[in-house]
Formats: structure tokens, sequence, C-alpha cells
């Protein structure tokens, strides 16, 4: 198993040219948040800008689009229709299709805060764009019956559960995940196809190739990220950063795993330069975010 070390963000994080516009770094759709669970989705679309995305798009569901529109004037928002419940309604693919057309977004986060929305699958299935999968899209991914058969594996895609996540998605008892990280993170690796987390401390990303998948382990993070929302940051940097690699190089699994790998290790470096001010006790999700700069600027030295 290699180490993602700071060697490893020299070697695969993108570069910004001096003659760069927004339109260099690619555009992130992220689909994220529920009328209990906007947090999440701001989270992950502050840190998509945050790690260095030209353009941010959010879709989420209109009731609460105002209120985040305020909140982050830099996203540009698409009110969505929603359930009584607050969660994205399937009623809105239609008008997500139309904004993705005028748009172009160069790929799609899907999952965080989103709940049990009814949208999820035919984002899961029908959106076609390179797809990061978090959160509440992994769990439906999970309820599908024999989702492994109908995946396709040859689309680019960053899936990234957390172990109960994995849990679900391989239909195991959490222990043996936790018992078995590094076989199950190249299992669940070899049904999708696509470049696999498993976060936790020492965040594991396998990368898929032909024969056995390669495995790196993080090596920053660490208690002050355990803590509602962290995940969400994850997967706007991963998102951020695959956009702007995926725009200069191509989205396949070669940039896709660039951006895991450089997105574990920041996320983790910003939680850990966090503590430092707020300690392991203190952190907030949005103080991982706050502190991905700082991270940045620790690497880039
Ligand atoms: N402010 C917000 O809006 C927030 C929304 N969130 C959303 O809440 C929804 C549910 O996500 P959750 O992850 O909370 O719920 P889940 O039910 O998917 O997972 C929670 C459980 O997973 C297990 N687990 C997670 N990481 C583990 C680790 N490293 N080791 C061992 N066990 C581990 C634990 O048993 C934990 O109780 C998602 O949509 C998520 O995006 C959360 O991210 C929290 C913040
Ligand atoms: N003890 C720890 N050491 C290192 N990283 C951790 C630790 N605890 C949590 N993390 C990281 O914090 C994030 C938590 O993600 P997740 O469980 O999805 O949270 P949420 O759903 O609340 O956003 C993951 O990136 C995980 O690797």
């Amino acid at each position: 198993m290699k180490q993602i070390t700071r060697e490893t963000l020299s070697a695969f994080l993108p570069r910004r040219e001096k003659t760069a516009h927004k339109g260099s770094f690619g555009r992130v759709l992220a689909v994220a948040g529920s009328r209990s669970m906007g947090g999440a989705g701001f989270l992950c679309a502050k840190s998509a800008l945050t790690a260095g995305a030209g353009l941010v798009f959010w879709a989420l569901p209109q009731s609460i689009q105002p209120a985040f529109a305020a909140a982050l004037p830099e996203a540009i928002t698409l009110p969505l229709a929603q359930t009584a419940d607050g969660l994205l309604a399937e009623d809105a693919w239609t008008d997500l299709l139309d904004f993705i057309r005028e748009h172009r977004p160069s790929l799609a986060v899907i999952g965080p805060g989103m709940g049990q929305s009814p949208l999820v699958d035919k984002l899961l299935f029908d959106l076609s764009l390179p797809l990061v999968v978090d959160a509440d899209a992994l769990n439906a991914l999970a309820r599908r019956p024999h989702w492994e058969q109908h995946w396709p594996k040859d689309r680019p895609c960053i899936f990234t559960p957390h172990p109960g996540e994995m849990a679900r998605l391989l239909k195991e008892p959490m222990a043996q995940t936790q018992e078995e990280r590094l076989h199950q993170v190249q299992e669940l690796c070899r049904k999708t196809g696509g470049v696999t987390l498993l976060k936790g401390c020492g965040t594991l990303v396998c990368v898929p190739q032909a024969q056995t998948p390669q495995v790196w382990q993080n090596t920053t993070g660490g208690p002050a990220l355990a803590k509602a929302g962290s995940g969400d940051v994850l997967s706007g940097v991963i998102a951020g950063l695959w956009a702007q690699l995926g725009t200069a190089q191509g989205f396949d699994a070669a940039s896709a795993a660039k951006a895991a790998l450089c997105g574990v290790y920041l996320h983790g470096l910003a939680g850990d330069l966090a503590a430092l001010k707020r300690s392991d006790f203190g952190v907030l999700a949005r103080d991982t975010a706050d502190a991905l700069p700082q991270a940045f600027l620790e690497v880039l030295q």
C-alpha cells in the first residue's frame, strides 16, 4: 500500500497558470441538501470553490435557496421543486436538465444532505456527467437490488463512502468493514469500476487497474474531523480539484485518482491546521473548509 504524502501532492496537484481564467478550472454542479440538511450542500459547494473550481452551481430545494444564496453568493444556485418533506422532488429533473444544457457543468457531486430524495436514482443512472457519489447517493445506490449488475463500470466516477455507507453497499456488517478495510475498498472499487475511498482514520483511496486495484493510505487528518459535516467538505474538495484536473487532462480514471488523492490529503491537513487553533474538540466542519487555503499554502511551499 502506498502512502499519500506531500510528494504525492507535488506530482498531482492541478496547476494554476498565470493567464488562466475561470473557464480554465471547470464547473462543478453540486446537487445537495434538503430542508433539514441544507448545511451539507453549503459545506460541499463552498469547499468546491475553495479547492479552486472556476464555477460552482448548486441545485437545492427551492424553499432553502434564498437563505443559502445569501450565505454563499459566489455559487450560482438553482432552486428546484421539492417534496412535502423538503427533499428534492423527481419533477425537478426536467429543470435540472434544462439548466445543464445551458450551463454545461464539467461534473456533478451528488448526495450530501439529500436524504431519501426521489431525484437521487435519476442522478445516479441518467445523468451523463462524471460523478462524485457521496452520502445519500451512496445510500440510494445501496438500496437498489443488485446495483452492481446495473452500474456502468466504464463511467468516470469517484465514490466516497464512510464505513457505514461501505457496509450498506457491500451488504456486510460494519464491524467487518472496519476489520478488513483494505479488502473492502478493493471490493467496492471492483464493483464500481471507479476511484473508491473508504473514509476514517487513514482514509484509503483505491484506484482501478487492469489487475489488482492500487490502494493508497492518507497520512493527514485526525479526531478534529470526527464531527458532522466533515465528509461534505471532503466531497466538495474532491469535486473542485477534479473539475480543474479534468478540464486540463480529461475526465478519466487518471484525473479522478489525482483529485481523490490530493483531496483527502488537503482535507486532512486542513483539519489538522484548524485543530492547532481550535483544538481537536472545537473544530467545526466549516473551520476545516476555512483552513483549506492554509493547507494549499503549506503544500505549495
Ligand atoms: N449539517 C448538515 O446538513 C449535515 C448533513 N449530513 C448529512 O446527513 C446524511 C446522513 O449522513 P451520516 O453519515 O450522518 O449518516 P449515516 O447513517 O450514513 O452514517 C453514520 C454512521 O456511520 C458510521 N461511521 C461513519 N464513519 C465512521 C468511521 N470512520 N468509523 C466507524 N463508523 C463510522 C457510524 O456508525 C455513524 O453513526 C447525509 O446526507 C449527510 O450528507 C451530515 O454530513 C452531517 C451534517
Ligand atoms: N479520527 C479521524 N482521523 C482522520 N480523519 C477522520 C477521523 N474521523 C473522521 N475523519 C474524516 O472526516 C470525514 C467524515 O466524513 P463523514 O463520516 O462522511 O461525515 P459527515 O457525513 O458528517 O459529513 C472523512 O473524511 C473522514 O476520513
